[in-house]
């Protein structure tokens, strides 16, 4: 059995993990954590925390973990590059999934998007990737079409810093052949949609995730806190999780 850390109970997501946990005998919840709580006393006892709270915290957190030895399910995103960089340090010490996005369909949706790529950008497809969440969302674009555009970048052999054009406005002049638009709408309760837009003279691909419950993020961090607890220390993602890579 794995004792689990529950960190930002209160949360959106905190609130489904532990509705998640319930229906997974392979773990039980020994311990909650809000903000403003002792996080070092959370932490007694336990083998592995599940992080959905705000990227701030994730150094405390981190720094609290390898004092501990304790393993992380992180799944907060809107981080900074230094706090990726300081989670990619820890991960020689420590087993951590770091995952912008911890549901099946759209770990599915990140192969396909590398092999929709390496297909369609040999017939000079242009690529906008397009994100709708809800109106409580803090960060843009999110998590997932970053890690979507990181995929593309690695395809196309563009660069994230300057081949990325974020909600074009103005007098921008006709598209560039190598840049790749991003757009994040938000609103109402979304719980979060992806869109992938492969666009040529003639036709047009899409490739859309549309996740209606948070349950299915939650079950899949739940999900990657059982599979890492026989890992040793590394930075692992979903896609390892399920067997994807
Ligand atoms: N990887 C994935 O699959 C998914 C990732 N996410 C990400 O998870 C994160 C949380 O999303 P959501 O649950 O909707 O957000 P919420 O705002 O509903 O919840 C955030 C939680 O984190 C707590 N928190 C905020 N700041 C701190 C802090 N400094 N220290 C400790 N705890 C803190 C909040 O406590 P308080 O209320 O007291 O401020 C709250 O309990 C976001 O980054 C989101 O993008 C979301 C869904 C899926
Ligand atoms: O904040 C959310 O709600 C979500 N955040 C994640 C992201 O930023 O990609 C994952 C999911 O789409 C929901």
């Amino acid at each position: 059995m794995i004792n689990l850390l529950v960190t930002g109970k209160s949360g959106r997501m905190g609130q489904a993990v532990l509705q998640a946990a319930e229906a997974n005998p392979a773990v039980t919840v020994t311990a909650t954590h809000d903000a403003g709580e002792d996080l070092i006393k959370a932490l007694t006892g336990v083998d592995c925390v599940i992080d959905f709270t705000m990227h701030k915290f994730t150094r405390e957190l981190v720094e609290a973990a390898l004092k501990n030895g304790t393993r992380l399910v992180i799944g907060t995103t809107g981080h900074t590059d230094e706090e990726r960089e300081m989670v990619k340090e820890a991960a020689k010490t420590l087993p951590i999934v770091f995952a912008a996005n911890y549901s099946v369909g759209v770990n599915t949706l990140f192969w396909l998007t590398s092999r929709a790529a390496q297909i369609l950008t040999q017939d000079r497809f242009d690529i906008e990737v397009v994100e709708m969440h809800h109106r409580h969302k803090i960060d843009a674009p999110s998590g997932t079409a970053r890690r979507l555009l990181e995929i593309l970048n690695e395809e196309t052999g563009t660069s994230y810093q300057t081949d990325i054009a974020h909600g074009r406005v103005g007098n921008v002049g006709p598209r560039k052949p190598r840049e790749i638009g991003m757009h994040t709408l938000r609103g109402g309760d979304v719980v979060g949609d992806h869109t992938v837009v492969f666009a040529a003279d003639g036709e047009r691909v899409e490739l859309t995730h549309k996740a209606s419950s948070r349950l299915t993020f939650a079950a899949g961090a739940v999900r990657a806190a059982a599979w890492l607890a026989d890992k040793p220390a590394g930075l692992y993602d979903m896609q390892d999780v399920l067997g994807l890579k």
